[in-house]
């Protein structure tokens, strides 16, 4: 890869998302290069020394934990674990004891980061004892080889140790729209398709981009919903069809508001997170759900997990003669694109399990 010095070359990085990628050439501008990766060992160069870290285990990303970590043999002979992940979980295991102001400044960028539409991460690293590294190891090793439930016994093992972290700082990368996805969005919805975006991503990341992919417009009034409990969700729920009957009606004809035509109508976006949907999917505020979701123009779900994707697409599917129609890039699409009537696949930069998963 070109620099801007003709006489550095990078390395081309080869990551499991771009996230990852983009994280590694931020390094490496920092002078942090790393150099070699093997399933056992990382070799980087720190401002001209190169150092090598011995992986001792990794703990895969799972969309309940939001997080994955590696336990690394550090060249002064320590045992670290370092952690990245979602906000929301990460400030759940970050001890708040220590660096508080970091801890603030920290929340601050993330906030203005997801704002302009970037990706944020936390990260978080700790320095293990050696009885804490063995007690860990023998754990892992068993998880790691046991026959029956092995995913949840890692998830296990996982969380017994990311704790308690010290607050490193947070990225906020940019994930680029593909080309003509404003286009296909605009296109869908004068077709009179009613359109959901459904995203793992930060509420405030996901509201930009809505606005970039042309979902979200300055006209539309929004409805948010961000609930921790059924109950609240239930009033939530109610206040908001209320206010979108009333929103829709003030200009005329309810029936109008679902396609993008209709002047003189206010469109109403719906914007609700993925833990007001735990108390929502599989229960009888699915009903309601599905009477406001009928009054808005466009819905937007964020940081749901792959599983909820599906469960709002039976939602809907078991709710109207209508057709369903699944798109997504991501390994986290796949339940959503089998449950839709017709899913699409796109490939790209996330590998091919979504295009795997769909009807062609
Ligand atoms: N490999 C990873 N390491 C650490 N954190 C991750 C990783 N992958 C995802 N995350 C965090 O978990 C969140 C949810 O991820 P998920 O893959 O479900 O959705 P997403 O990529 O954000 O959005 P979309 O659903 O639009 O693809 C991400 O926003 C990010 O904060
Ligand atoms: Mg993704």
């Amino acid at each position: 890869m070109d620099t801007l010095d003709p006489n550095v070359k990078l390395v081309d990085y080869q990551g499991e998302s771009p996230d990852e990628q983009a994280l590694v050439y931020a390094a490496a501008a920092y002078g942090f290069m790393l150099i070699e990766r093997t399933s056992g060992h990382i070799v980087i160069d720190i401002q001209g020394e190169r150092q090598r870290f011995n992986v001792l285990g990794l703990h895969e990303f799972d969309s309940d934990r939001k997080r994955m970590s590696v336990i690394l043999g550090c060249p002064d002979k320590t045992f670290k674990v370092f952690v990245k992940g979602a906000d929301t979980t990460m400030f759940s295991v970050i001890d708040r004891r220590l660096n508080l102001d970091i801890i603030r400044a920290t929340e601050a960028h993330i906030h203005a980061y997801s704002s302009l539409g970037l990706r944020t991460l936390v990260v978080g690293m700790r320095e293990l004892s050696a009885s804490e590294f063995e007690q860990w190891h023998s754990s892992f090793e068993a998880a790691s080889t046991a026959l029956i439930g092995r995913a949840a016994l890692l998830r296990k093992v996982a969380g017994n140790i990311e704790n308690n972290l010290i607050i490193l700082g947070a990225s906020g990368i940019e994930d680029k729209l593909q080309q003509g996805v404003p286009e296909a969005i605009e296109s869908l919805r004068t077709a009179g398709i009613q359109v959901w975006v459904l995203t793992g991503d930060k509420q405030e990341t996901a509201i930009s981009i809505g606005y970039s992919s042309k979902l979200l417009t300055r006209k539309m009034t929004q409805i948010i919903i961000n609930s921790s409990s059924k109950d609240s969700c239930r009033r939530s729920l109610e206040d908001a069809v209320l206010m979108s009957k009333k929103l829709t009606m003030f200009s005329g004809d309810t029936h109008t508001a679902r396609g993008s035509s209709g002047d003189g109508v206010t469109p109403v976006a719906l914007i609700i997170d993925g833990s007001s949907l735990v108390y929502i999917l599989d229960s009888e505020l699915e009903e309601k759900l599905f009477d406001l979701a009928s009054n808005c123009s466009v819905v937007l779900c964020c940081r749901v997990a792959p599983l909820q994707k599906a469960g709002i697409i039976a939602l809907v599917k078991n709710r109207t003669a209508d057709m369903t129609l699944a798109i997504g890039d991501g390994a986290n699409d796949v339940s959503m694109i089998q449950m839709a009537d017709v899913g699409v696949g796109i490939s790209g930069q996330e590998g091919r399990q979504a295009v795997m998963a769909s009807d062609s």
